[in-house]
């Protein structure tokens, strides 16, 4: 650009040059002013056509940047153990019309809590999701037990494992495994009552509460389809916190399978990690999705709490 453009400013000089010596010569004139005006055009189309071309280069790697999981700044990273991460958000207007005052949120947030669920109680229950799970299991990626309502995925839809197993539930499910269970669901509980002050009176257990496991294999049904982007408030209908306990460690049992905040500008991760609780508020201020998992098994637990009290389940 540089070069041509001083080409140019010779070749108008020339012109002007030759213009001055013979002004009646037009014809002369015209044909030395021809060329350079084609020449002058050409540039300024070859310098746009750069401008624009550079722009859309930069944007194609921008998108390629910006859509890579690999490029998602890590909210809470699984090579870490933390004592408590907060993020505070701006809270969706999704509550304003809700009644549950002192229980919805007033602030949003985003809360990991590493050393609260014991390593021995993660274990526990990583057994007694595998336990369960064993019983059934669905043909697709993701898996799902909830031993509440006693849905469990099995093929291509779900089964009841209370009715599967009738008298010998409690052969299978000890009263320890039920214990620990409930255990820390009652410590998720007070987690977030404290983080969000709310009377303990004031917020439920809620349904779906289930324990899942994902794996790599290609999805058979819309439920196994476990890495959308959703709201879970919405999704869902009845949360307004929701928490994760995550059983299995991200990089070490299995790869994909990072939680994904989704935010306007950036999104956050959060690495699951054996023992790792998260927690949020459930509306539209916190989109989420599971990458899918490439390798290995990922299992984890959504424990959900709703202020709403006829949507209540009970801790058991
Ligand atoms: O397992 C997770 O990390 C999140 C699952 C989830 O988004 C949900 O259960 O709504
Ligand atoms: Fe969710």
């Amino acid at each position: 650009m540089g070069k041509s453009g001083k080409k140019n400013k010779k070749q108008t000089a020339d012109v002007k040059e030759a213009a001055s010596k013979d002004p009646n010569n037009s014809s002369k004139k015209n044909v030395r002013n021809k060329p350079n005006n084609k020449t002058n055009w050409q540039n300024v189309m070859l310098a746009k056509i750069g401008v624009l071309g550079t722009a859309f280069l930069i944007s194609v790697v921008a998108l390629i940047f910006s859509t890579s999981s690999e490029q998602q700044p890590v909210f809470a990273s699984a090579k870490e153990g933390h004592e408590k991460l907060v993020a505070e958000i701006p809270c969706s207007k999704d509550y304003v019309s809700e009644p549950f005052k002192g229980c919805i949120p007033s602030q949003c947030k985003r809360v990991v809590l590493d050393h609260m669920v014991t390593t021995d109680e993660a274990k526990s229950l990583l057994l007694l999701a595998k336990k369960g799970l064993a019983f059934g299991g669905s043909d697709g990626g993701a898996s799902i037990l909830d031993l509440h309502s006693g849905a469990l995925s099995k093929g291509n839809s779900f089964v009841d494992i209370f009715k599967m197993l009738g008298s010998k539930f409690s052969e299978v499910f000890t009263k320890e495994d039920f214990q620990i269970y409930k255990r820390v669901k009652e410590k998720v509980f007070q987690a977030i009552i404290n983080e969000f002050n709310i009377p303990h009176t004031d917020l439920y257990l809620t349904k779906p509460t289930f324990f899942s496991r994902m794996t790599p294999k290609p999805a058979k049904t819309i439920h196994d389809e476990y890495w959308h982007l959703h709201i879970d408030k919405k999704t869902y209908g009845t949360f307004h916190y929701t928490s994760l306990l995550y059983l299995t460690t991200y990089g070490k049992d299995f790869t994909g399978g990072r939680f994904t905040f989704v935010d306007k500008d950036k999104n956050s991760t959060v690495e699951p990690k054996l023992g790792r609780v998260s927690f949020f508020t459930s509306g539209s201020e916190n989109p989420h999705f599971v990458e899918k998992v490439s390798s290995g098994e990922r299992y984890a637990i959504t424990i959900s709490f709703t202020c709403d009290p006829t949507k209540a389940i009970k801790i058991q």
